[in-house]
């Protein structure tokens, strides 16, 4: 797939722009903090609704106004769809389809996908586990848009159970019967989650041990493991290469079921939820040692590349490309990264990469320029394209 045209409207340091894009690699070049990053951000929330740098949507709408506007022309196997989406301050954030207001914002998912690489990665590796958690969901979501549904789910039992626990830790006296209410919902959701994780994992694991192969041949094989919090669970259904079982996310909720009577008392007196899927993550290794912490500074920037490629592959492995955006990334690798970067670049069917100079870019990319420069305005220091 690729973006036929975008346009901003007070998103970030772009007051207004509409730029029209090509299949093939652009390269947004201009100076450090001019709004390339921005632009990609932009295609970036689109396709996940969220950005890649903030965790609210607060600090995306251009400084003093309370409005933003994403809009993309978007050509799938020559089928062009128009996806518009509005970020609001203080009310909810509104969508349209080819112009037609959907009902829900999370409609508009699946429309585009988009891969980012961006130097935040590096908090793949070795970040907390939210990150990869984060990491797992938002290519969850990308391959199949109702898992939105399912993760929103999951969020609002959580966050309501948490509640409860909070309150039946506080007064020490536990609402017995609702919780056991609140166990049901959670398992149920918890478990589809966790079954679409080990799935996408078993087949996500290939790609991934290639790419790292092939950008770090040198260094010991990557791997990743899934490490659950449920602690009944078989180890069988960790190993990544056992193919799923439709039946997988019924067995697994009973699993998590009886994991919540074990902890119960656990979580009364903490009141947090101990168990499901907000506590577990994708351990990574490096032959047998764990990447975090072990692996060396270009070790973890292959890994976190490859974490990105090996979604790709994946993504490609279901029919169509998705949109590869590069931000600022070639600087930070070395000779070989940079020509196994470009290798998969140059056969992407839309790749968008932003640099602060064109050395930065390898040749063989061959790249369309546009070039970005921010001034200073009536409405204080914006971005601009530079014809
Ligand atoms: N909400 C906002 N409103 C107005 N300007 C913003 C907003 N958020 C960020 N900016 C501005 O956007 C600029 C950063 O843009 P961006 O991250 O796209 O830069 P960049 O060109 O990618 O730079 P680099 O090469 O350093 O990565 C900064 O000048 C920042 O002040």
């Amino acid at each position: 797939m690729f973006v036929r045209a975008l346009s901003l409207r007070d998103f970030r340091s772009w007051e207004s722009v509409a730029i029209d894009l090509a299949p093939g690699r652009t390269v947004f070049l201009g100076s450090n903090g001019n709004g390339k990053t921005n632009l990609l951000e932009a295609l970036g929330y689109l396709s996940s609704l969220s950005s890649h740098r903030v965790s609210t949507d607060a600090p995306l709408l251009r400084t003093g106004t309370t409005r933003a506007q994403i809009g993309a022309a978007v050509v799938n196997a020559g089928r062009e769809l128009r996806v518009d989406i509005e970020l609001n301050q203080g009310v909810a954030n509104r969508a349209t389809i080819n112009r037609s207001p959907v009902r829900r914002v999370s409609e508009v998912l699946g429309i585009l996908r988009t891969v980012l690489f961006a130097p935040e990665d590096l908090a793949l590796v070795r970040g907390d586990p939210q990150e990869r958690r984060r990491y797992l969901d938002e290519l969850l979501t990308a391959r199949l848009p109702r898992m939105a549904a399912v993760r929103a789910d999951y969020d609002r039992v959580l966050r309501q159970r948490s509640a409860l626990l909070k309150t039946a830790a506080r007064s020490r006296q536990a609402e017995l019967a609702t919780l056991d209410v609140w166990d049901g919902h959670l398992a149920a959701h918890g478990s589809q989650l966790v079954a679409h994780r080990l799935k996408l994992i078993h087949e996500l694991s290939p790609h991934l041990i290639e790419a790292y192969s092939s950008i770090a041949p040198e260094s010991r094989p990557a791997s990743v493991r899934y490490k659950s919090s449920l602690s009944q669970l078989p180890l069988e259904y960790l190993d990544v290469t056992r193919t799923p079982e439709p039946d997988d996310a019924d067995m697994l909720e009973a699993v998590f079921l009886g994991e919540l009577a074990t902890v119960r008392a656990k979580e009364i007196e903490r009141g947090v939820c101990l168990v499901g899927p907000h506590r577990d993550d994708l351990e990574l290794y490096l032959g047998t040692e764990p990447a975090k912490g072990f692996a060396s500074h270009g070790e973890s920037w292959s890994f976190a590349l490859s974490l990105q490629l090996g979604a790709f592959a994946l993504m490609r492995s279901d029919g169509s490309d998705p949109v590869l955006l590069l931000d600022d990334v070639f600087a930070e690798l070395d000779r070989r990264r940079r020509s196994a970067l470009a290798k998969v670049a140059a056969d992407a069917e839309q790749v968008l990469i932003t640099a602060a100079v064109g050395e930065d870019v390898p040749d063989e990319l061959e790249a369309r320029t546009v070039h970005v420069e921010a001034v200073n305005s009536p409405q204080g220091r914006v971005s601009q394209l530079r014809s």
